[in-house]
């Protein structure tokens, strides 16, 4: 019984950083503007970098409110944001994407995204993933928990101290799954679905480079921020 039960300091924990994800993220203005008209391929790209750009600085916020995460080796602190930026985005968008939204916009809001200048190719593992995601109808808790579990993977390229990764995982994994079994008590193969997810998300993460370089424009312009992230230019 008490296996199942969250203990008030796992409560608190969690709270950190529930609270910190709310307050760290990108407003759904990108919603709203996808879903005014459809953008050429320039100014979607454009819209794509200024949201890029932003997320990775929230996400620079969110990641230093996770108890442990200041005190790892600083290489280390960058080592991880770098590897798991691009995937906290394809999360994000994912999670933008299965916002409960009035009748047809989200169907606006795919057609939208299908005709923004990504290429053809990277449709389908993109919507299979923002399906899979949808499909898992998770909670905020458990969006945000997922977030830092992310985050705080070990096996990034160039983390030195994986045991001091894993050691911040570890309680985030253990909260994430007694959450599961408090919010999805049918179905006891759900925390296990929720992780399967990052494995998709790891096969985004190869793609993206190309998805950018291969956006129907040519000559993009990134910013310095995301030439450091996008492994671009
Ligand atoms: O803004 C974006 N994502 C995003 C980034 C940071 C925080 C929040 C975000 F939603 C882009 C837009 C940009 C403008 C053109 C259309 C796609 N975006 C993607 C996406 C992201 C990266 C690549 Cl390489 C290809 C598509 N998938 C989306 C799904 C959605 F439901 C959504 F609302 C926006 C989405």
């Amino acid at each position: 019984k008490e296996k199942a039960e969250i203990t008030k300091e796992q409560q608190a924990f969690m709270k950190v950083i529930v609270d910190s994800y709310n307050r760290h993220q990108i407003p759904q203005d990108v919603t709203k503007k996808l879903l005014q008209e459809q953008y050429s391929a320039e100014e979607n790209f454009i819209l794509l970098t200024e949201m890029a750009t932003s997320q990775v600085q929230v996400l620079v916020e969110f990641t230093k409110n996770i108890p442990g995460f200041l005190s790892l080796d600083h290489e280390d602190q960058i080592a991880l944001l770098k590897g798991s930026a691009v995937e906290a985005m394809f999360l994000r968008s994912a999670q933008v994407l299965s916002t409960k939204m009035p009748n047809g916009h989200t169907e606006v809001l795919e057609e939208r995204i299908r005709n923004s200048g990504i290429s053809e190719e990277f449709m389908t593992p993109m919507f299979n993933f923002y399906k899979s995601i949808g499909k898992l109808h998770m909670v905020q808790e458990e969006q945000a928990l997922l977030t830092a579990v992310t985050i705080l993977t070990p096996d990034r390229p160039f983390v030195k101290d994986h045991p001091a990764v894993e050691r911040l995982q570890e309680p985030m994994l253990e909260v994430l799954r007694k959450l599961c079994a408090l919010h999805h008590p049918r179905e006891p193969q759900y925390f296990a679905r929720l992780l399967g997810r990052l494995t998709e998300l790891r096969t985004l993460n190869h793609y993206h480079t190309e998805m950018l370089t291969s956006w129907r424009m040519n000559d993009q312009k990134f910013t310095p921020l995301l030439c450091e992230i996008w492994d671009v230019q």
